[in-house]
């Protein structure tokens, strides 16, 4: 099968080089050209703009960074819009909105492609292991025509109906792990000014009901003080922008999600915002003046 991939960041990278590795032909873009390089070493072809890609694949996949990126692949000059049409078929990764996905929807199926939003929880391991967990909605056949690439990418794919029931569904993930990314922050943070030992609390909580892959993953780091990005902090904060935005649509009162929001804001503020998002604990352990180094 011959994909396009479209946004070679953490996750794209991973993906596409895993696409490589199980046997897809793939076509690449990024926007800063020069990362196409390290594919083209594993295989990849490279095209030089959004359009070129689509023009040469049947199926594009982009993993972007935010709505706004999404939108100007799509709509700007050498974008996706020029070449989509009859027989092609485009897959939107990325986090965004409903708006921004029902937009690019719209605009796909007028030059007669067909679209699906298929974002995906998971971080940099479990897009490098092909271990993803796949949010789709959108056009139901697309869906079926990806499943060979969505079952090299994740471990489990969902269909979810009309679109924008993918891109809420991910918005609702991210914002209850950005309010627990808080929660295991003040935790770390309270032990340590408590006289107790942070290490003990994570080794306490990985034992109870509340024990989590996330919070195995990211105390220990957390703790050494290392924040090398895997979800970066920005679009950590732009999940829960969104997801309170949601919110808003829907009159659902989310104060644990908007105080979160305010600390992951803070974070952006201090310039913390390409680094992981548990780096967000660098805030409040700076707001109870801890005791750690
Ligand atoms: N990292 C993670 O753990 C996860 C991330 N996600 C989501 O996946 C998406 C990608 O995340 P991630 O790979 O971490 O992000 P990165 O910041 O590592 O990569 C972002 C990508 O978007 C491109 N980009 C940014 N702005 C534009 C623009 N205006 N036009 C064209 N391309 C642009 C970047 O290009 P360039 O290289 O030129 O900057 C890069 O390829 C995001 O929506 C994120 O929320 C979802 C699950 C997990
Ligand atoms: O969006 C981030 C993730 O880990 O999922």
């Amino acid at each position: 099968m011959e994909v396009g991939f479209l946004g070679l960041g953490i996750m794209g990278k991973a993906m596409a080089a895993n696409l490589l590795r199980h046997g897809f032909r793939v076509t690449v873009w990024n926007r800063t050209l020069s990362k196409c390089q390290e594919l083209v070493a594993l295989g990849a072809t490279v095209g030089e703009t959004p359009a070129a890609v689509v023009a040469r694949c049947r199926y594009t996949i982009a993993m972007l960074s935010d709505p706004s990126a999404a939108l100007s692949v799509v709509f700007d000059k050498d974008g996706v819009l020029e070449q989509i049409g009859d027989g092609k078929g485009y897959v939107d990764m990325s986090t965004v909105d409903a708006a921004t996905s029902s937009k690019i929807s719209e605009a796909v199926k007028q030059k007669g492609g067909a679209f699906l939003e298929a974002p995906v929880s998971g971080s940099k391991k479990p897009a490098e292991d092909g271990q993803l967990v796949i949010l789709a909605a959108g056009d139901q056949a697309l869906y079926d025509d990806m499943v060979p690439a969505f079952d090299v990418l994740g471990k489990k794919s969902f269909f979810l109906g009309e679109i924008g029931n993918g891109a809420n569904m991910k918005l609702v993930v991210n914002m209850i792990m950005g309010s627990m990314m808080n929660a295991l922050s003040e935790g770390l943070s309270l032990a340590d000014n408590s006289g107790l030992n942070p290490q003990t609390l994570l080794d306490v909580l990985d034992l109870g009901a509340i024990a989590n892959p996330m919070f195995k993953l990211k105390g220990p780091s957390i703790l050494k003080g290392s924040y090398n990005p895997a979800f970066p902090l920005k679009h950590q904060q732009k999940d829960m922008r969104l997801a309170l935005s949601l919110g808003d649509e829907n009159a659902v009162a989310m104060p644990v999600a908007a105080a979160s929001n305010e600390a992951f804001k803070k974070a952006r503020s201090l310039g913390l915002g390409d680094l992981d998002f548990s780096a967000v604990y660098e805030v409040i352990k700076g707001a109870s003046g801890s005791n750690q180094a």
